[in-house]
This record gives structure tokens, C-alpha cells and sequence, in this order.
């Protein structure tokens, strides 16, 4: 049974990305993302925590929106603003920073905040294995993938069918000895 807050979740984050669009070359309106990303924990990692499948659908809107962190607890709840947190990046650091961030903190994470960045990652390497997004070169989209790898590399020991999911994307691009 959908719940009430579930969907004022996801047409929160639907209304938030409204104007945005994902970089892939079809201009994917950006909400299929944290969509898919909820839908990866729901049927792929069999998650049925509400709170995580909501924190999934919001993952993005303080990093890419105009959301901010109190919005999120006043709507949502500290829980859930909670995970929304630990899965966002600073925007105020200097890319490299931020990516260098991403892998220094993935093992601190919680295990329902792994969950999501496990998700996100998945999501973003199943993407760009069939697009390269405008004005990627080939070098960055690899570069992509081993990036990635090293961010998941601190979130293993999660959820064994999201990490084999990835582990075949790494294997796909022979990142995986
Ligand atoms: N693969 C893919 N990514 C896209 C697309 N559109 C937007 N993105 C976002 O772009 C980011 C990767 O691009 P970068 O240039 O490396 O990072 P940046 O946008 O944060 O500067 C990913 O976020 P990230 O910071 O790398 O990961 P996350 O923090 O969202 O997990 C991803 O969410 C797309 O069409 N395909
Ligand atoms: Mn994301």
C-alpha cells in the first residue's frame, strides 16, 4: 500500500527537478533519476524501508535544487533528512575535493546511506554504459567508472545483489581483476 508521505515525496522531488534535465544526449528530464534510484532499492536490493526509497527519491534535490536541509526536516522529518545529508556532497568544494570526499567518506556512511549511494552509483554507471553525456570526452567517461569503482570499493559489505550488479559493470570494462 503507497503511503501518503510517499507520494508527496516523490512529487516533491518531481516539482524540485521539474526544470532540470540529465546530461545523456535524449535530455532525460533529471526526476527519472532518483526514480530509478528508489526503484534499484525496491526491486533490485529488496529494500522495503520507507524512509530509505524516500531518501532515495530526494537524494539530489539539496545538491541540485534549491532545497535546503530545513525544508527537508520541516516536510519529511529529521530521519529522513538525515540520510539526505550523508548522501550529498558539498557544492561549495572544488570538484576534484568533492570526488575526493566521496571516496574518503563512503566507508563512514551508514548502512541505509550506503544503500542509496550503492543505488546512485548503479544507476549512473548502467547510464553511462550506453550513453556518454554531451561533452564527455571518452577519457572522462572512464575515468567515470574508475572513480566509481573506488567510491564503491568503501561501501561494500551492504547489499551482495547491488554490489554483484556493479561488480559486472567493472568486470564489463575490465576494471576487476
Ligand atoms: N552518468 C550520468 N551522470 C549524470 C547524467 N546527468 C547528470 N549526471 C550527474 O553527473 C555527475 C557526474 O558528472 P561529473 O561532472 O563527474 O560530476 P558533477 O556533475 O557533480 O560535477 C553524476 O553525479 P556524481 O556526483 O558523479 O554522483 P552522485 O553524487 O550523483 O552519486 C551524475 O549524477 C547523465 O546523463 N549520466
Ligand atoms: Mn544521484
Amino acid at each position: 500500500m503507497t503511503s501518503a508521505r510517499f507520494m508527496k515525496c516523490l512529487q516533491y522531488a518531481a516539482q524540485q527537478h521539474r526544470n532540470q534535465r540529465r546530461k545523456d544526449p535524449q535530455e532525460t528530464p533529471y526526476i527519472n533519476h532518483p526514480i530509478n534510484v528508489s526503484t534499484i532499492l525496491a526491486t533490485e536490493a529488496g529494500i522495503d524501508d520507507e524512509a530509505v526509497l524516500m531518501a532515495a527519491l530526494l537524494h539530489d534535490v539539496v545538491e541540485d535544487t534549491d532545497a535546503t536541509f530545513a525544508d527537508l526536516e520541516q516536510l519529511f522529518g529529521d530521519d529522513i533528512t538525515g540520510l539526505v545529508r550523508e548522501v550529498t556532497d558539498d557544492k561549495s568544494l572544488e570538484k576534484m575535493e568533492r570526488k575526493r570526499l566521496q571516496i574518503v567518506n563512503a566507508p563512514k556512511a551508514s548502512r541505509r546511506a550506503k544503500l542509496i549511494k550503492l543505488a546512485d552509483k548503479l544507476d549512473n554507471l548502467r547510464d553511462l554504459q550506453v550513453n556518454t553525456p554531451t561533452g564527455w570526452t571518452e577519457e572522462r567517461r572512464e575515468a567515470y567508472f574508475v572513480w566509481a569503482q573506488r567510491v564503491v570499493d568503501g561501501l561494500r559489505g551492504t547489499n551482495a545483489a547491488l554490489e554483484e550488479q556493479l561488480d559486472q559493470i567493472f568486470r564489463q570494462r575490465q576494471l576487476l581483476d
